[in-house]
C-alpha cells in the first residue's frame, strides 16, 4: 500500500515528463466532453472505439469466462475436433434446445471458440482448437467455478481474512490426508496445470551438467517424472510436507519411477532439507507464501546447496511484459482469495534470492512467459 504521506505531494511536483503527459491525458479522458469529442472526431475516432472495447471486455470479461466454462463443461472442444456438426447433433449431443445450443454457439463463435462453416456446420475457432489436448487449461477453467464464487464481493475478498472457497479447497485438501477424495482433487488440479508448466521450464533450464536435482515443493511428482524422461542419467529427490509425499509415492511408484526418485517428506518452513543435490528447483512455491517465509523457504534451499549450486525458482511472475494482467490482476486476486501468498516481479525473487545468499541471478527465457518464467541463482 502506499504511504498516506504520498497522497499530500502536490500533483505535479517531482512528477517525471512522462507522468506530467499521462496525468494530462487521464484528466483529458476523464472528461466525459472530450469523450464525446474523441468518438466523433475522424482522427481520434479509432483510439476512443478501442478504449471502448477494452472497457466493455473487462466489463463484460466474466461473462466471457462463464461461456467458456459453458463450452468446457459441456465437452464442446473434443466434440467438435472429432468432425464438423450440425445444430441438431449439438443439441441432441449436449442436451440443450436447439435454439438454447445456437444461443451458446454463437456466443461460443463470438468468442473464437466455435466457428460457423459456409455449410451450415459448427467446427471449433482457434481458441477453441488451442484447448484441445490441453487437460491443464480445462482443468484450471473448471476450477474456476471456485473462484468466481470468491469474487462476487470483491470488496469483501480485499477487506476480510476469512475463509473462502479456494482456501478451503488448497488447505483442507493438502492438510487433510483422511480425505482421500479432497487430497486427490487437490493433487490432480496441481498435476494438470504442472503437465503445461514442466515442459517450458525444462524447454528453458539446461539440466545436463548437473549430477541430482532436488524438486522442493515438488507435489506428486509431475516435474521430475518430466526430468526423469529428459535426462535419464541425472539423480532425483522430491521433498514436499508429508502427506504430500504419501500422493507422490504412490503416482510416482505407478509411473515406474520409485527406484528412480528419493522422496523427503518436509516441512521447509521449520526443517532443513537433506543435501546431495546440486540442483534444486521451486516450482510454483514462493508465490504462496508471504515475503518472510518466502526469504525462509529460499535459505533453507540454499544451505542444502553445495558452494556453486544451483538454486531454481519457476513460476508466473508480476509484471511480465505482454503479460501483465496474469500477474498482478489474475494471480495477484487468486491468490488474495486463496488467503496466502503474493504474486512477485523477477526483480523481487532477484532480491530475496539475494538476501537468501545466492549470487548470479539471471533468467532463462520460456516459451510462455505468461504461464512460467525461470530464474536460477547460485550458491
Ligand atoms: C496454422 C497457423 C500457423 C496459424 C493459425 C492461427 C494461430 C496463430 C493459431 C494459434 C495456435 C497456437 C500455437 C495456440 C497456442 C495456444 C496456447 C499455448 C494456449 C495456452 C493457454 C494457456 C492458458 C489459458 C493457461 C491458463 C493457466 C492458468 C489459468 C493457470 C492457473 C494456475 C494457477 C491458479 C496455479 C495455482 C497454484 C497455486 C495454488 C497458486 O500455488
Ligand atoms: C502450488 S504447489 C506446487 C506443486 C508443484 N511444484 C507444481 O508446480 O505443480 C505448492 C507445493 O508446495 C508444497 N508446500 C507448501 N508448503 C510447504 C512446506 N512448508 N514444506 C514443504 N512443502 C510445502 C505444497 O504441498 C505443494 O505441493
Amino acid at each position: 500500500m502506499r504511504p498516506s504521506s504520498d497522497r499530500s505531494v502536490p500533483p505535479g511536483r517531482g512528477a517525471s515528463l512522462r507522468d506530467r503527459f499521462l496525468d494530462w491525458k487521464a484528466r483529458l479522458i476523464a472528461d466525459s466532453g472530450f469523450r464525446r469529442f474523441a468518438a466523433r472526431f475522424l482522427p481520434t475516432r479509432f483510439i476512443a472505439r478501442r478504449a471502448a472495447g477494452e472497457l466493455f471486455d473487462l466489463t463484460a470479461g466474466f461473462v466471457y469466462s462463464q461461456v467458456l466454462a459453458a463450452f468446457v463443461q459441456l465437452r464442446l472442444p473434443d466434440y467438435l475436433h472429432a468432425a464438423p456438426r450440425d445444430l441438431q447433433e449439438v443439441a441432441a449431443r449436449t442436451q440443450l434446445s436447439p435454439d438454447r445450443a445456437e444461443r451458446l454457439l454463437n456466443a461460443a463463435a463470438a468468442l473464437k471458440l466455435a466457428r460457423r462453416r459456409s455449410d451450415g456446420r459448427w467446427a471449433l475457432g482457434d481458441l477453441g482448437a488451442a484447448l484441445v489436448g490441453n487437460g491443464g487449461v480445462t482443468a484450471m477453467i473448471e476450477h474456476h467455478r471456485l473462484l468466481y464464487d470468491d469474487l462476487r464481493d470483491p470488496i469483501g475478498l480485499l477487506t476480510g481474512d476469512g475463509e473462502t472457497s479456494l482456501s478451503r479447497f488448497w488447505s483442507y485438501a493438502a492438510r487433510d490426508p483422511a480425505d482421500a477424495a479432497e487430497a486427490t482433487r487437490y493433487s490432480k488440479l496441481m498435476e494438470a496445470s504442472q503437465a503445461f508448466v514442466a515442459e517450458e521450464v525444462l524447454d528453458a533450464l539446461p539440466l545436463s551438467r548437473h549430477h541430482r536435482l532436488m524438486d522442493v515443493g515438488g507435489g506428486t511428482g509431475t516435474f521430475v517424472a518430466a526430468v526423469a524422461t529428459r535426462e535419464p542419467s541425472i539423480g532425483l529427490m522430491l521433498a514436499d510436507l508429508p502427506d504430500v509425499v504419501a500422493l507422490a509415492r504412490e503416482r510416482l511408484a505407478a509411473q515406474g519411477l520409485a527406484a528412480r526418485v528419493r522422496l523427503h517428506g518436509v516441512n521447509v518452513l521449520c526443517e532443513a532439507l537433506p543435501h546431495g543435490a546440486d540442483i534444486i528447483t521451486l516450482n510454483r512455491v514462493l508465490h504462496d507464501h508471504d515475503d518472510a517465509n518466502a526469504l525462509a523457504i529460499l535459505k533453507v534451499a540454499r544451505a542444502a546447496l553445495p558452494p556453486g549450486g544451483t538454486l531454481v525458482v519457476a513460476e508466473p511472475m508480476a509484471g511480465t511484459p505482454g503479460a501483465e494482467r496474469a500477474g498482478h490482476a489474475y494471480f495477484g486476486f487468486y491468490l488474495l482469495a486463496m488467503r496466502q501468498g503474493r504474486p512477485r516481479s523477477f526483480d523481487e525473487i532477484a532480491r530475496l534470492a539475494a538476501a537468501a545468499g545466492m549470487r548470479g541471478v539471471r533468467e532463462h527465457p520460456t516459451a510462455t512467459p505468461l504461464l512460467v518464467r525461470v530464474l536460477s541463482a547460485q550458491a
